[in-house]
């Protein structure tokens, strides 16, 4: 596969800008230190926190150590000192320009230590929205290094409908170049979501079938089983179509239905990616199902939580379905589905194919690939087999791929390690695009600017309970796309001939 990137190799430090916060502690100090762990960060890297929280170095040692798993192993403990030693904090505000000047002094005395006339400096913004701008045009003016390069990378929201995306990116752009920019959808740093591109493209006998002749529909599937506990008073701000459906899922759809690229380079990848997006028109009222969530099982509902606005009509479930307009496409049901405190913590992509002809078979089940994106990774081909024995009989069995048991010694990267590791290299394949956003902004903002209420009474959503599979109007909903479930009786992983 290609690769001709400008990688990051000496004198770079990595500035996490938001460093006091949830995601740095959860995911960003997490990944920077099994890289770090696997010696895939720069020689020399600094890693330097910026927040703020007036804290000391101990504190935010303490802070940005809790997620970090494995410490009892005294090799995991050992680098963890290590890494310690290479991370430094520094408080300031971020809309002064004194609290950047003051940064960027520190930075050049880390750096002074550094061999060579080159410096690198990656920010990551793992920040609110609100303060994306200010700190982005402060990064520019006051600790951009002139003699190497820079790059910048932030985290989603992007917007909340095609206007304010238009605005950010528009601000972002006056200082950062498309280039040096690194817009994150994790989603993309997922093992079986970049297992698509070879999964597609490198298998003759299933580009074959991959189109609106042999599929009837395809589901991709988000569930979580907690609610927004904690996280109440944000995520009423975005419901569940902007925090999963119009970046996330949209994302694997994009990679699902894309033509095969001219290469493996980020702007064919993406370039596909865009051309298959343009051909979905904005998803109709008709065709979305919204739920919230209500206490069930001891556990409270959406708006039991004090931080959600009273009588909030958000949505923590969303089952919509897109359409896709060209020739290999036109007619197959895409319905993407997301919700919040369900009964497990799944992600997949379901397709169904079509009804055998009948005549020689009657009511036998529709083949359906699978491809578990999480947990333990997955693809399997459900399939007809003959029953064994005697009898003229066929019965749902699969063809199974578990990662597991057949990459027993393979480790899976995080999502966010190999994203900042692309960061590093300078590989855009798995960041978002400035107009993939503006795409898939325009998809979705008709449907949100209706359940806002903003040309009308918002959609009241339907109640589902705590811990439950989703609104009980979810099974009409699917079959009306034509989804049909296997015929009961299927069983996995032994079939017990005897009960059939
Ligand atoms: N490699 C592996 O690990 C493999 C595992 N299996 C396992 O075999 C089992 C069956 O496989 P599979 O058919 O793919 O998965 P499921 O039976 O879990 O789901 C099949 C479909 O039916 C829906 N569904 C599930 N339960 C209900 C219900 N009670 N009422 C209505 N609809 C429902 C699901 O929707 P929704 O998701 O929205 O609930 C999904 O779209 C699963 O446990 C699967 O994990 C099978 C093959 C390989
Ligand atoms: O972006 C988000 O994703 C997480 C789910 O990520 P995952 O990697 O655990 O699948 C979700 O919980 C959160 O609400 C959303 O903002």
């Amino acid at each position: 596969m290609e690769t001709s990137h400008e990688e990051l190799k000496d004198n770079t430090i990595i500035i996490v800008l938001g460093a006091s916060g949830d995601l740095a502690k959860k995911k960003t100090y997490p990944a920077l230190f099994n890289l770090y762990r696997e010696d895939f960060l720069p020689k020399g890297v600094r890693i330097v926190g910026y927040a703020r929280t007036k804290m000391d170095n101990t504190e935010y040692h303490k802070r940005i150590t809790s997620y970090i798993k494995g410490t009892d192993n005294p090799d995991v403990a050992n680098k963890l000192e290590e890494f310690k030693s290479l991370t430094t904090y520094i408080s300031g505000g971020y809309e002064d320009s004194p609290s950047f000047q003051n940064l960027n002094k520190y930075l050049e005395e880390l750096e002074s230590g550094y061999q060579g006339q080159e410096r690198n400096r990656v920010f990551y913004l793992a920040l609110p929205p609100s303060v994306f701008i200010p700190v982005a045009q402060h990064l520019k003016e006051e600790c951009y290094y002139k003699g190497g390069k820079n790059r910048i990378i932030v985290e989603k929201p992007f917007g909340k409908d095609l206007e304010s995306s238009r605005h950010l990116l528009g601000a972002l752009k006056q200082h950062w170049s498309e280039d040096e920019t690194f817009r994150i959808d994790h989603y993309l740093g997922k093992e079986m979501v970049k297992n698509l591109l070879v999964l597609r493209f490198a298998n003759v006998a299933l580009s074959a079938g991959w189109d609106k002749n042999s599929i009837s529909n395809v589901q991709i599937t988000f569930k979580e089983p907690f609610g927004t506990e904690g996280r109440g008073g944000y995520f009423d701000e975005f419901g569940i179509i902007r925090d999963i459906l119009q970046n996330h899922l949209l994302q694997v759809l994009s990679i699902l239905t894309m033509e095969r690229p001219v290469s493996f380079s980020a702007e064919d990848i993406r370039d596909e990616k865009v051309k298959v997006l343009r051909a979905i028109p904005p998803v109709e009222r008709n065709d979305t199902l919204l739920g919230q969530y209500v206490s069930a099982n001891g556990k409270p509902g959406y708006l039991d939580d004090d931080t959600v606005p009273h009588g909030s009509v958000c949505p923590t479930y969303a089952a919509t379905t897109l359409w896709i307009h060209n020739p290999r496409w036109e007619g197959v049901p895409f319905i993407l589905k997301a919700g919040k405190a369900l009964n497990e913590a799944k992600v997949e992509i379901r397709i169904q194919y079509k009804d055998v002809t009948q005549g020689i078979f009657k009511d036998i089940s529709r083949n359906e690939l699978v491809i578990r994106i999480q947990p333990s990774e997955a693809v399997y081909l459900k399939l007809n087999t003959k029953l064994p024995g005697l009898d003229m009989r066929a019965i749902p069995t699969e063809m199974d791929l578990t990662y597991k048991r057949r990459f027993a010694d393979a480790k899976i990267h995080e999502a966010y390690e190999s994203l900042i590791l692309d960061a590093l290299k300078g590989d855009h394949s798995n960041f978002v695009r400035d107009d993939e956003l503006d795409v898939a902004w325009k998809i979705f903002t008709p449907i949100l600017h209706w359940i806002e209420g903003r040309n009308g009474p918002s959609p009241k959503p339907v109640p589902y309970p705590y811990g439950s599979r989703g609104p009980k109007e979810l099974e009409p909903f699917i079959s009306k796309y034509g989804f049909r479930r296997t015929e009961t009786g299927y069983e996995w992983p032994v079939t017990n001939l005897a009960a059939l």
